[in-house]
């Protein structure tokens, strides 16, 4: 849904934004208690490729990120680099608190940001979560971060203000980084189509079903769920074909 087209950002909010992506990465305790051997990802040598920002890099395209001593102008890097350009900032919505917006026309299949933030054990993000009061659960995004969980509480960056969408403009990637686990994945946002400056960037949540929280989605797009939740898991229907076939069955045998 376009929100604002051509709008642009307030110093104010080119501040905010600029501050936000400061905020760096934490490796928690238990990342390094359940961390598999580091992953190593070979410089990219590809004659096709210019500068590793696209699927002409063999590790961009294999989703790896590439290591720091790299060809020049290698931009496969964000997870340890300060983005050259942040192409959006963060703006009050109205109805949904802060988000992102495009702050130029973004091309589809861009690397936007880096979901930055505390990378936790599977098990220490459960016993973090049963601590947490309701409102302290409502306000938690924990996202899978490979074997771990990655939660913006405390170190997140401006990825955290990406909003839900039923038909999302952003899609969140997974990729292996250079130099951590093996069994971690950094997430990306990538663009999955062509943004139009002002656009809000929205991603899809599908937060774990869950009846005990009301999460109401207000993205208003035609094929909303209203819910940020994923839906309830429908018992599974027989298809017409076997229903038709069964009663064929019985008939067969009446007859
Ligand atoms: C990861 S935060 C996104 C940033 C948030 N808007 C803020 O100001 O901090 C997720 C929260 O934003 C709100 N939100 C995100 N997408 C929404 C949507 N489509 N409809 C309603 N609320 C939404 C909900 O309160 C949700 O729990």
């Amino acid at each position: 849904m376009v929100k604002n087209p051509g709008r642009e950002p307030t110093a104010q909010e080119i501040a905010e934004t600029a501050e936000s992506m400061k905020v760096a990465h934490k490796f928690g305790p238990s990342y390094h208690r359940n961390k598999t051997e580091l992953h190593t990802t070979p410089a990219c040598k590809s004659k096709q490729c210019k500068d590793c920002s696209d699927i002409s890099c063999p590790n961009f395209s294999s989703h790896q990120e590439c290591p720091p001593k790299c060809r020049r102008g290698c931009k496969n890097q964000l997870s340890r680099t300060k983005p050259e350009l942040v192409p959006f900032f963060i703006a009050d919505t109205g109805d949904r608190g802060k988000g992102l917006f495009a702050k130029t026309d973004i091309p589809a299949d861009t690397r936007i940001l880096y979901y930055s933030g505390e990378i936790i054990s599977q098990r220490a993000s459960k016993i973090r979560w049963n601590k947490y009061d309701d409102k302290e659960r409502e306000q938690s995004y924990y996202f899978a971060a490979g074997d771990f969980i990655c939660d913006p509480r405390n170190h997140g960056n401006a990825g955290q203000y990406a909003n839900n969408s039923c038909q999302p403009n952003m899609v969140a990637v997974q990729c292996k980084i250079h130099g951590k686990a093996e069994n971690y994945r950094g997430i990306f946002f990538d663009a999955y189509r062509d943004i139009e400056k002002g656009e809000e960037l929205t991603i899809k949540y599908d937060f774990d079903y869950d009846s005990s929280v009301v999460r109401e989605c207000k993205c208003g797009e035609l094929n909303c769920t209203k819910s940020l939740n994923m839906l309830p898991p429908q018992p599974k229907k027989r298809s017409s074909k076997s229903r038709s076939g069964a009663s064929e069955k019985k008939k067969s045998k009446k007859s």
